[in-house]
């Protein structure tokens, strides 16, 4: 039996995401989340005649606890997008505190669960993830993962338009570092098959994988960022076999991690990583063969990564913890959380169900 929950499964990401983990036969039960219009969301999704039953909650009645109760996987796109001029950065204030405040949810209720975070910024919002169940003492890095494949499927798709592929899907690009613009690192020199890319194409190709998002912001033009791609992103990965995908993880304390995070001085740091049914078996270390260009993004993107990561353990200390998470009211259109003591979520979702079926 596996119990998938979704955190801000009501939103522009959330629904689709709960579509497809709806549709898959890898779950049995899923769980939506949200602080507006999950039930709404669940009664829709549970007409769909596939085996998995539905329930929708809102905080009242200790929603959360409920979503995240006896739940294997828990997928967070919850948080809001950007708009145009905007950074991912820019949404850290508001989204580094829904993250906190949800992971406590989870460090209390269902500490084994694999943890996918999509809310932005993934740079910050991992590690502050990651603070919050080192607090709660119920820290695994082998099952939290910031969701970068979007980035992996952006730039299969970008390289495809250049070499003229049918199928994008058999481009497959590793893409490193973190998940917001130049810490965005595409190693196309590892690209499977080897791709050649014009020279006066390749500057134009890496800043169009890095900025992709931005691309989609500025077409939607005010009603948020990129969520049918994100969800695609994940069903990709539900098709996937003996799965190798980059996430961003803390790699310290993972098998093959500690290696690479001494080579790159940032504890966290997306790689191609190798699944299993415990989560993180392998992290993998793609950057040895690495290309003159590919090495010159590479210290670029750990720059950045070092500026997020920073950041996000800084706020952890002004923010704290907070033991209760129930008790969420809305204001003004932004989500405040008020709790007893103010003592202080499709792209890879699948790719944790997949090998819990093996
Ligand atoms: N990792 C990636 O590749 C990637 C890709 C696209 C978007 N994103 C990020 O995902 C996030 C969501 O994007 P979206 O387009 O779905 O936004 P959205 O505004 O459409 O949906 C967000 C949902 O989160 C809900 N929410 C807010 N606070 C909550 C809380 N405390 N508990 C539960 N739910 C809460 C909202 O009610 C809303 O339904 C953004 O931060 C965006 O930047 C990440
Ligand atoms: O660009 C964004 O803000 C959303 C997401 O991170 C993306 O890469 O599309």
């Amino acid at each position: 039996m596996v119990k998938a929950a979704v955190l801000g499964a009501a939103g522009g990401i959330g629904q689709p995401l709960s579509l497809l983990l709806k549709a898959s036969p890898l779950v049995d039960e899923l769980a939506l989340y949200d602080v507006v219009n999950s039930p709404g969301v669940a009664a829709d999704l549970s007409h769909i005649s596939s085996p998995a039953k539905v329930t929708g909650y809102l905080p009242k009645d200790h929603g959360l606890r409920n979503t995240l109760e006896g739940a294997d996987v828990i997928v967070i796109p919850a948080g809001i997008p950007r708009k145009p001029g905007m950074t991912r950065d820019d949404l850290f204030k508001i989204n580094a505190g829904i993250v906190r405040d949800l992971i406590t949810g989870v460090a209390k209720y269902c500490p084994r669960a694999f943890i996918l975070i999509i809310s932005n910024p993934v740079n910050s919002t991992v590690p502050i993830a990651a603070e919050i169940l080192k607090a709660h003492k119920v820290f695994d890095p082998s099952r939290l993962f910031g969701v970068t494949t979007l980035d992996v499927v952006r730039a299969s798709t970008f390289v495809a338009e250049i070499t003229g592929e049918k199928d994008s899907r058999n481009i497959v690009v590793p893409v490193v570092g973190g998940h917001s613009g130049d810490t965005i690192v595409p190693l196309l020199s590892l690209a499977k098959p080897p791709v050649s890319i014009p020279e006066d194409r390749l500057a134009g190709l890496v800043n169009r994988i890095q900025f992709g998002g931005d691309e989609v912001v500025k077409a939607k033009d005010g009603a948020g960022s990129a969520t049918l791609s994100m969800a695609f992103a994940g069903f990709r990965f539900a098709e996937a076999k003996g799965i190798v995908e980059p996430s961003y993880i803390y790699l310290p304390d993972v098998p093959g991690g500690d290696e690479i995070a001494k080579a790159v001085g940032v504890d966290f740091f997306a790689v191609p990583v190798e699944l299993g049914p415990n989560g993180v078996a392998r992290a993998t270390n793609p950057l040895e063969t690495i290309n003159d260009d590919e090495k010159k993004l590479l210290e670029v993107a750990i720059k950045g990564l070092r500026t997020n990561i920073d950041k996000a353990c800084k706020m952890k200390i002004s923010l704290g913890t907070r033991p209760e998470v129930d008790d969420t009211c809305l204001v003004g259109g932004f989500i405040l959380q008020r709790g007893k003591a103010w003592s202080p979520i499709i792209g890879g979702i699948f790719c944790v169900l997949c090998p819990m079926s093996f």
